[in-house]
């Protein structure tokens, strides 16, 4: 491949057409920023140029400044890596250029990108073309000039929001709002830029430099009075990160003292963040998430994902109308198949309330609800199965009623069908022994709510085809999810490492500490909510099945909690019947249920592991280690196991499968950043005292003993296995 580039080519109309290169997305790299300054100081010199267009090769623009010089930084902690370039490139060399210059912008222009654009003077776009300023989703602000020149061209609240929300515009809105000068179609781009650009050089058109506008801005008290909204929401959306009220103080500076001082505070402020933890989590998630579609001996042989027209779900309970969901609102035919019309009809109404509250939500439109309803077909026997792609299985978790399904749709399928199940904890082993299509058989593991969730558990054993498992990769894909692919053990990869999670919680309960307050401090820390809370959202029951199942495959590290049969036997089902450790009412928040306490009591009383009787003394910050470290030890496990193809897959699942803050980089990294010797030290400091539930697994031993990150791939420690 080309290294990343930039060309210029000037017209017999005295055009300069400089265009960036490097694909797929025209990211800024070091060099295409050192090839921009040569290009337009040649530029400005010829006096055959009367004008310059900046455009992108490839359909588009550019997707920001190249993210790997922050992964490089964080690696080194070298801030001089990142290049100066809202002063010395966007002010001095591109906007205070002697001869005007338009961008001619298609597909996306995104951050960095975006910021370069509004550095010209004027922007045409292609339809349907990407404007955003994604930044802080990557813990940083924009670093080129975008605090300042965003809110200058379209006002400030849309470009706060834009910014605060890192939520993209298209450049029909953009048109609307301002921010672009006019919209052609994608083949007369760069004739009209070129006209524009001519345009503006013999004064036909406004020569304007954004940074110097304030049109937009309204009056000082206005501003502020938006900014302290802003604040606010910023607080409730983004509680522990520092990103966002930043990019605020950046945008007030150059309110209060004009666009230049705002961009030197910005310029200031950007590299200050570059270095923050938040940074390094992001950006780590931002990548892992993209490796997670780099499969060996999968995806880099060569393999060619067959199309996924129409496939079958068996089973319309929770998870299985979730599905049905997610495949129709993407257009793919669903026959949902159920034991009877009651059930059926059930299953129908809870995909059309599905697919009610993405109206409601706007997600969806009226028309594509109609179009997604009219993909779906209910069924009572196989008939409709003799032409579908994929079957994935929704029902009880029952090896026996497993097995006899898919001994059942092994003989009525066409044979390129794949036979999916959505279990979430049991072997795949067992459930395809009945068959001998052990190549077409896969672990679809969704995470309810399944139409709403973006993580996909693909699962393979040994046996599975690597073409089957592209094919789920793909069709995942299209239904808008993140498939991540893991190995065949109990639990998989997500509920495996986030089993102890929920008990080393019921675990401290029985030892004295509150459960609110549990929840309150894992809520700080940045989960969604906190165990309990979950608990009463999942339902007991599933706590009950899947506690069992744990206890089995894991013994000697599972802490079985008396508790939840106590609340069930005391009519309590959580959320389910409004009746849990909260109160749910219409309408209000969950409030805790001072009522749960004698049941909590007694659970304690039956336990009783509390030290002589009495509860122990914690602090906040060792609650939420109690409760996080043993994820992190298990997780160890999943690693050595070679559960999961690099460990960066799991940091991704647990932010997009367990709503783990992504932050805060995933549950690996996390533990990473905290040290393994700390956690192991915790541990087996815990273990000591409360057995055998907190004992450090040997992997994290020896990472501890070694100082070898526990994210280091498996060949740095001795005697790691693999199920991939
Ligand atoms: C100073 C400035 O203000 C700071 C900045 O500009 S920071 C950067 C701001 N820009 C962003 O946040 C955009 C990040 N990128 C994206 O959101 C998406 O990649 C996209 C919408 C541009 C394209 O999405 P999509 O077509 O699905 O392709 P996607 O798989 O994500 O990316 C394709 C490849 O481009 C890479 N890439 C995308 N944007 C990149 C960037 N800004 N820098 C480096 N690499 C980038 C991806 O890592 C991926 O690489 P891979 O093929 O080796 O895995």
């Amino acid at each position: 491949m080309a290294k990343p580039h930039v060309t210029m080519e000037v017209g017999n109309d005295g055009v300069a057409v400089v265009t960036l290169i490097n694909p797929p997305v025209n990211a800024l790299a070091i060099p295409i920023i050192s090839g921009l300054k040569e290009k337009f100081d040649e530029a400005t010199r010829r006096n055959d140029v009367k004008a310059l267009v900046l455009t992108g090769k490839g359909g588009r623009f550019s997707g920001g400044f190249d993210i790997n010089v922050f992964q490089k930084v964080h690696a080194t902690g070298d801030i001089s890596l990142v290049p100066d370039v809202s002063v010395e490139l966007v002010v001095n060399i591109i906007e205070d250029c002697k001869k005007p210059v338009v961008a001619a912008v298609e597909g996306l222009a995104l951050g960095g990108g975006l910021e370069l654009a509004m550095g010209c003077h004027a922007r045409i776009a292609a339809p349907k073309t990407q404007l955003g300023l994604p930044e802080l989703s990557l813990g940083v602000i924009p670093g080129f000039g975008g605090t300042q020149r965003l809110p200058r061209l379209l006002g400030l609240s849309k470009a706060i929001e834009i910014m605060l929300l890192s939520k993209p515009i298209m450049s029909e809105e953009g048109k609307k709002l301002g921010l672009i000068d006019a919209i052609v179609p994608s083949q007369e781009l760069l004739k009209v830029s070129r006209q524009w650009a001519l345009d503006i050089s013999e004064r036909r058109k406004p020569w304007l430099r954004s940074l110097h506008r304030t049109d937009k801005i309204g009056s000082l008290s206005e501003s502020r009075d938006v900014l302290k909204a802003a604040r606010q929401q910023a607080k409730k959306i983004a509680p522990n990160m520092p990103q966002h009220q930043a990019c605020l103080d950046v945008i007030e500076e150059g309110i209060i003292h004009g666009g230049y001082n705002g961009v030197l505070k910005e310029a200031k402020v950007f590299k200050e963040l570059v270095l923050t933890e938040t940074a390094k989590g992001l950006v780590h998630i931002f990548f892992a998430q993209r490796m997670t579609s780099k499969i060996p001996n999968v995806t880099d042989v060569g393999l060619k994902p067959r199309h996924i027209k129409k496939i079958a779900i068996i089973g319309g309970g929770l998870m299985g109308s979730g599905i049905a969901t997610a495949f129709i609102v993407s257009n793919i035919h669903v026959v949902l198949k159920e034991i009877n019309s009651e059930y059926l009809q059930k299953g129908t109404k809870t995909i059309e309330a599905n697919v009610r509250s993405l109206v409601t939500r706007g997600k969806l439109t009226r028309d594509k609800a109609d179009k997604a309803l009219s993909m779906l077909k209910g069924a009572l026997d196989y008939s409709d199965f003799k032409d579908v792609d994929m079957v994935i299985e929704a029902v009880i978790e029952s090896v026996p009623l497993k097995q006899k399904i898919f001994s059942e749709i092994e003989k009525i399928c066409p044979p390129h069908c794949i036979l999916a199940t959505n279990t979430s904890t049991i072997d795949l082993n067992l459930v395809g022994e009945k068959t001998s299509s052990q190549d077409r058989i896969i672990g679809a593991h969704f995470f309810s709510p399944a139409h709403i969730m973006p993580l996909l558990e693909i699962v393979r054993t040994d046996k599975t085809s690597a073409q089957a498992i592209l094919d789920l990769m793909t069709v995942g894909k299209t239904i808008k999810k993140a498939p991540v692919v893991v190995g065949n053990c109990t639990g998989f990869a997500v509920n495996r490492a986030f089993f102890p999670y929920a008990q080393s919680a019921q675990l401290l309960v029985h030892l004295g500490v509150d459960v609110f307050r549990i929840d309150r401090l894992i809520s700080s820390f940045g989960l969604p909510m906190g165990p309990f809370q979950l608990q009463d959202l999942s339902g007991y029951g599933i706590a009950v099945a899947v506690g069992k199942e744990f206890a089995n495959a894991f013994p000697g590290r599972t802490f079985q909690t008396p508790l939840v049969d106590l609340l069930i036997k005391n009519g309590r089902n959580g959320k389910a019947n409004g009746k849990g450790y909260y109160i749910y009412e219409k309408g209000s928040r969950p409030r805790p249920d001072p009522s749960v306490q004698p049941i909590i009591e007694e659970s304690r009383r039956v336990a009783n592991i509390m030290p002589n009787g009495k509860p122990i003394n914690i602090t906040d910050k060792e609650i939420v280690e109690m409760i996080l470290f043993p994820v992190v030890n298990e997780a160890c496990r999943v690693l050595d196991e070679g559960v999961v193809v690099r460990a960066s897959d799991l940091d991704t699942a647990s932010v997009l499968g367990m709503s783990f803050p992504s932050y805060r980089g995933g549950i690996v990294f996390w533990a990473d950043l905290v040290g393994p010797k700390y956690v192991y030290d915790s541990l087996k400091k815990w273990s000591q005292r409360f057995g055998d539930f907190y004992k450090p697994s040997k992997f994290l031993e020896e990472r501890a003993a070694g100082g070898i990150p526990l994210s280091a791939p498996a060949s740095s420690s001795s005697g790691s296995r693999s199920r991939m």
